[in-house]
């Protein structure tokens, strides 16, 4: 279980070490917008670290939210490097395992920068990684499109509870989660802002 399962979520702090106020009323906010900003920075360093800069990167984020972030991510390293990185979207919708146990999804854009993924290191980037089965339905999407030369995950939380022998690269923040919590990601490009909330657990 979250050491912090016990505490009530009204008397727990933001982790945050600046002055922001949590941006919404739900669950224990445990990332807020500029610990969600150190975390990107910290893995675009990782990830420049890992491939040698930024030579043959592709950045595919996996939607919803894994799209913003793998945005963030090449203007980050735009930033370090001073050069673009191919970014795209990668749908999972039609390769999930759990399709018929979930209701109904629209399938989200899939879009591959031109170049395409044959011989590059592709960087899969989501918002949550927990079972595991996002990420293995988006390898399987991939392997659809080309063969990269590698391919590795990049995550803003990793919350555990995985059902498949996946791993991330890079991550944002390890979140130890009990089960029955929720983990939830708001990107103020969909959402009022930046923050990390965990709801439910234990009564
Ligand atoms: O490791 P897993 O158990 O597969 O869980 C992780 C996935 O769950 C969430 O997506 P969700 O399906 O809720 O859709 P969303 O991205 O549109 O929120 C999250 O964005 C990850 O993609
Ligand atoms: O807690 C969770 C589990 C899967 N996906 C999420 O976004 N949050």
């Amino acid at each position: 279980m979250c050491p912090d399962a016990a505490v009530p979520p009204s008397s727990q702090k933001s982790p945050s070490s600046s002055s922001e106020t949590d941006p919404v009323d739900d669950g224990r906010t445990v990332l807020g917008a500029s610990d969600i900003s150190r975390a990107l920075r910290r893995i675009a360093h990782e990830i420049l670290e890992a491939n040698k800069g930024a030579e043959g990167l592709v950045l595919l984020g996996i939607p919803s939210r894994g799209v913003p972030l793998a945005r963030r991510l090449a203007a980050i390293i735009a930033e370090f490097e001073g050069s673009e990185i191919p970014v795209g979207s990668l749908d999972v919708t039609m390769y999930r395992d759990d399709l018929r146990r979930q209701p109904t999804r629209a399938p989200l854009p899939t879009e591959i920068p031109d170049g395409g993924v044959d011989g590059r290191t592709v960087v899969l980037v989501d918002d949550v990684l927990y079972s595991g089965r996002t990420v293995r339905a988006a390898l399987d999407a991939l392997a659809d499109h080309g063969r990269p030369a590698a391919v590795r995950l990049a995550v803003l939380v990793d919350r555990g509870h995985r059902e498949l022998p996946i791993r991330a690269d890079h991550v944002g923040k390890n979140l130890p989660t009990a089960q029955t919590e929720k983990v939830r990601v708001r990107l103020a490009d969909f959402d009022d802002a930046d923050s990390v909330t965990i709801t439910g657990g234990a009564r």
